[in-house]
């Protein structure tokens, strides 16, 4: 393989996806709506506070609105809760991301579930989990759904090849594993107390990266002309995969930066539009 191997460019598919949003957030202002997606971020983690805040850059060059809720690393449960169900009542927001993840005293999984499902367009809470298990979600979570987007830009097949993804977290490895399920792949899914694993990863056609360590999957696993999609985002922007040793081996991959992140971001304001024009056109 190696010499053809395509890049799968997230920022192409990023673009084209906001170029059609710039549309429909005209048409929703001209019926007096600015769609508004309010982040909240917990403590003071730095490359958190760089997501949550590309996530409003964002939203702020489509002409959407964002609240960018900033509270101490002290938080408490109950107080986080407490901001959740404010805005859970507040008809000016349309989407709200409590970005993962939150400080150890903070029982994260009870503030997703605070989250209204009408608002929960990063797609975290059980109810849409569920939904997206079932193939019925309106708003699967970003990062999964981006995947899925960048196959299906690049029409490269899903329906009866082998999907082995490793990681197995509740936004993210489940989930996709799940959405690739629905789409009749055949999914392998790996995890920390996976034994063989380079010999699973060796059997993906459709190799899903959601690891959270830096440049953990190895060329050698890759199978020749396998298509390899790294959803890592590690300090010092580095995916989860060794990019060079598995581009060399992949007939596709997408890259860290400029690869599953933009596809997330523009997901994650593409759910709040949808989630505006809900309440505009169907209240
Ligand atoms: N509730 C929740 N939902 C999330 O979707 C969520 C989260 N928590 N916690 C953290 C991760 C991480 N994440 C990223 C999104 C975009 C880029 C991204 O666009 N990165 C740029 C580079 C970043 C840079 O230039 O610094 C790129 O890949 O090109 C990265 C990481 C969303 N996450």
């Amino acid at each position: 393989m190696a010499e053809n191997t395509l890049i799968l460019n997230g920022t192409t598919v990023a673009d084209g996806i906001k170029a059609d949003l710039a549309a429909r957030v005209a048409v929703l202002k001209e019926n007096g709506i600015v769609p508004c997606l309010a982040t909240i971020l917990v403590g003071d983690d730095p490359s958190s506070a760089t997501y949550v805040r590309m996530k409003g850059n964002a939203c702020a060059r489509l002409g959407m609105e964002s609240r960018r809720i900033h509270l101490g690393a002290e938080t408490t449960t109950e107080e986080l809760i407490a901001v959740i169900d404010e805005l859970n009542a507040d008809d000016g927001v349309h989407g709200i991301l409590l970005q993962h993840p939150v400080p150890h005293q903070i029982d994260e999984r009870a503030a997703f579930e605070a989250i209204a499902i009408g608002k929960d367009v990063d797609g975290v809470t059980m109810l849409g989990f569920a939904q997206n298990a079932f193939g019925m979600a309106e708003y699967p979570s970003c990062t999964p759904a981006a995947i899925l987007t960048i196959l299906d830009y690049y029409n490269l097949p899903i329906a009866g090849k082998h999907a082995v993804v490793v990681g197995r977290s509740p936004i993210l490895g489940k989930p996709v594993s799940l959405m690739l399920l629905n789409r009749n792949a055949t999914v392998t899914v790996c995890h920390s107390k996976t034994e063989g694993l380079a010999e699973l990863v060796r059997q993906g056609d459709i190799v899903v990266a959601a690891v959270g360590k830096p440049a953990f999957i190895q060329g050698e696993w890759i199978k020749d002309g396998a298509v390899v999609l790294d959803a890592g985002y590690n300090e010092g922007n580095i995916g989860d995969v060794d990019y060079e040793a598995c581009l060399a081996k992949a007939s596709a991959i997408t890259p860290v930066p400029a690869g599953v992140g933009p596809v997330t971001i523009a997901t994650l304001l593409k759910h709040t539009v949808d989630a505006a024009e809900r309440r505009v056109f169907q209240p």
